[in-house]
């Protein structure tokens, strides 16, 4: 169905305008139930993505299925448990990966670029500012970033853990004007879709909407995060100024032009510095502050830095200018910051007022502008 631009909803207007635009695919719609990549869904997403690129936007494409399209070839029967055979599963497919899209956009004389990236590589600043670089330089030359968690190094400690988490953060850091996420189901349903009378969820004011929406029913079995990680990342990109679109692998070309498909996700906050955003929302606290009730109030409620004196425990082997947590006393994270102390450092320092410190360390443990309340 093809819905004038005029009457679309604010979300699915500013989606259909997006000058750049992130599209996650998951492995469930490039694989075959047996494994192994499916070479005419791959083409058809390629042929959505080319029209909409030769209609004027750039497009960064996340594609998840490197594990499945390893596990044919290795002789694995089904996704393996352990990360050491994923990373290897992950090894093999990414290659075949790489190698279908490459041969795939170049029918339509567009090249691709592989970026992989590990979550240490969006939470530092030095490396995010890396990545913010190559992509503006591939897109500048015209080429389609085409972006996967570097699965054959990330460790537990240092995972996106999924892939829908990694294209909402990618969509910031490029400054994407839309996030369109494409999956096996064709949107948001009031419960398990495969249940009879289950309703589509065609718009979402505000991300709190669905959350007692049931996403518990399990996937395909291909892929990772299942409807829980796609609502995360769907509210994660809307609370940072980006609307999103969760629609089918299948309509994709809908999804890319101007089709009323699937869900739209309104966006529900301004767009945040890359700073902020990177220290709100990417993985990886090295540890964790326990504050006392008016350290919460001054660092969420009046947006102060946060001192020693109202510090009740520190754990984590942290370093300064790691990120940590900062929790109340119920142990609910209510902020994240950047510490100006090592860890080591703190024991001698907490429930201490600034006076009663020595002068060289009279320093907020976590300074406002390295904080952000959530
Ligand atoms: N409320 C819901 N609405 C839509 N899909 C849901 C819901 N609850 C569970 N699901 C399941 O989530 C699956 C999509 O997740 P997943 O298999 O991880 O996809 P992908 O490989 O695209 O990342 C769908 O197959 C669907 O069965
Ligand atoms: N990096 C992994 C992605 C795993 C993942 O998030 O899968 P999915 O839930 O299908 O998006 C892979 O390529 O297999």
């Amino acid at each position: 169905m093809t819905t004038p631009v005029a009457t679309l909803s604010q979300a699915r207007s500013r989606i259909a305008a997006a000058r750049r635009i992130v599209v996650k695919v998951g492995s469930s719609s490039l694989t075959t139930a047996a494994g192994g990549l499916d070479p005419a869904r791959l083409d058809a997403l390629v042929d959505a993505l080319a029209a909409r690129r030769h209609a004027g936007s750039q497009v960064v494409l996340v594609s998840s299925g490197a594990i499945a399209a390893g596990l044919a070839p290795l002789n694995l029967r089904r996704r393996p448990r352990d990360l050491a055979s994923q990373q290897a599963a992950a090894s093999v497919g990414q290659l075949q990966l790489a190698h279908a899209y490459t041969a795939s956009f170049a029918r339509f004389d567009l090249v691709v670029g592989q970026v992989l990236l590990t979550a240490d590589d969006v939470v530092r600043r030095a490396h995010y500012r890396n990545a913010q670089r190559t992509f503006d330089r591939l897109l500048a030359l015209g080429a389609v970033p085409v972006v996967n968690e570097n699965d054959t190094v990330a460790t537990d400690e240092i995972r996106f853990g999924d892939n829908d988490r990694l294209a909402a953060l990618v969509a910031h850091l490029v400054g994407a004007d839309a996030l369109v996420l494409l999956s096996d189901v064709d949107g948001v349903y009031d419960r398990n879709p495969k249940e009879p009378g289950a309703k589509l969820i065609a718009e979402v004011g505000d991300s709190a909407d669905v959350d007692d929406v049931d996403v518990t029913a399990a996937g395909s079995g291909l892929g990772t995060g299942g409807m829980a990680s796609k609502l995360a990342a769907a509210r994660l990109a809307s609370a940072a100024g980006i609307p999103v679109l969760l629609t089918a692998a299948a309509d994709a070309a809908g999804a890319l032009g101007p089709a009323e498909v699937g869900t739209a996700f309104a966006v529900t906050g301004p767009r945040l510095s890359a700073r902020r955003f990177w220290l709100g929302h990417a993985a990886g606290a090295a540890g964790r502050l326990h504050l006392d009730d008016g350290a919460v109030a001054a660092v969420v409620g009046r947006r102060r830095s946060l001192l020693a004196a109202g510090i009740t425990g520190v754990d984590g082997d942290f370093e300064a200018g790691d990120v940590v947590e900062l929790l109340d006393l119920r142990g609910q994270v209510v902020a994240r910051g950047v510490a100006g102390f090592d860890a080591v450092e703190l024991p001698g320092l907490i429930g201490r007022s600034s006076h009663e410190l020595p002068a060289e360390q009279r320093r907020e443990v976590v300074h406002a502008d390295d904080l952000v309340p959530f």
